[in-house]
């Protein structure tokens, strides 16, 4: 038996090519794999999914050109393919950006060196939370214009900058007086790191999102805007209507209740419910220091 199995491969195996594989190899197709997916989703979820379109529609009329031997169509698509790729770039500018920040995202990083999961991050307490809704429907009431961004895993050093440093543990009373009409600090947004507001009067990106709706003004802009390039939740106080809404992920929930309010605050930082429940009262305080609210 064993003599013909051997005498089988010997016929037909041998002429087979059986490249050696290697663990670089294994590692490489690995890789690969997770790079790809990773893109078809970042596709997906973009406007790139739209460009893909695009490309594919083009690409049917490329392919009629060379059927049927359309020499100015063709010399006019390969002229132009070095310029649509610059253009690709330039356009999607904000997305290939994004992607490459969540390539460095904590969330992605825990799941691939686990070791990130021990390092820090700016989580924020429910008395810090309850601050800010509260805040923003007393705001709202009386009509007074907000834009607070909760920062998540994505640093907004930059946007930081360009505003007026504070350190402050965040409470409403804190929070509404900064966006009290005529006071130095109440134009533009504030940007909230944990417990402390770290940042106020900051400039922040503006969508050009076209569907926003067209009644919005720039302060909504802004607050999508920012959503757009970072993990951040930015709340909006309208001015004008007074309503509350709420930018994550490029996507604007406009006027929204307080308990939808609280649920997107809760989630975004859902790990922490893991967390002890003194180490959650004292994170972001200073030895002696209260809340004004508290
Ligand atoms: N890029 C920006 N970054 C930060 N804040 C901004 C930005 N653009 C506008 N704002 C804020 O928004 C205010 C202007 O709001 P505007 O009336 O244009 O917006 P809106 O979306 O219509 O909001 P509202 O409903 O409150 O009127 C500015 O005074 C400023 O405080």
């Amino acid at each position: 038996m064993g003599h013909m199995i051997r005498g089988i491969l010997d016929r037909y195996a041998l002429d087979f090519y059986f490249p050696s594989i290697q663990v670089t190899d294994v590692i490489e197709v690995l890789i690969l794999t997770f790079l790809i997916y990773q893109i078809i989703v970042w596709i997906k979820n973009t406007k790139a999914w739209m460009l893909l379109r695009g490309i594919l529609v083009l690409a049917v009329f490329i392919l009629l050109a060379v059927i049927f031997n359309m020499h100015t169509i063709l010399f006019i698509a390969e002229n132009l393919v070095t310029v649509m790729a610059t253009a690709a770039i330039v356009v999607f500018q904000p997305e290939l950006r994004r992607g490459l920040e969540k390539l460095g995202e904590r969330k992605f990083l825990v799941s691939v060196v686990p070791f990130e999961g021990n390092k820090e991050k700016a989580n924020f307490s429910e008395e810090t939370r309850e601050g800010m809704i509260r805040a923003s429907y007393a705001m709202g009431r009386v009509k007074t214009g907000a834009l607070i961004v909760v920062e998540q895993a994505i640093r907004l050093t930059e946007y930081e900058s360009t505003g007026i440093q504070l350190d402050c543990l965040v409470s409403s009373q804190v929070l509404i007086n900064i966006f009290e009409h005529n006071t130095p600090l109440h134009d533009g947004a504030i940007i909230v790191r944990g417990d402390r507001i770290v940042s106020a009067t900051c400039y922040l990106p503006l969508s050009d999102n076209m569907s926003i709706s067209k009644d919005l003004g720039t302060r909504h802009r802004a607050a999508l805007g920012m959503s757009e390039v970072s993990d951040a939740l930015v709340i909006v106080v309208s001015e004008e209507t007074g309503a509350v809404s709420a930018a994550l992920g490029g996507k604007l929930y406009r006027d929204i209740k307080e308990d939808e309010l609280r649920k997107m605050l809760t989630e975004i930082q859902a790990p922490k419910k893991e967390e002890g429940k003194l180490h959650k009262f004292w994170k972001g305080r200073r030895k002696n220091e209260k809340r004004t609210d508290e």
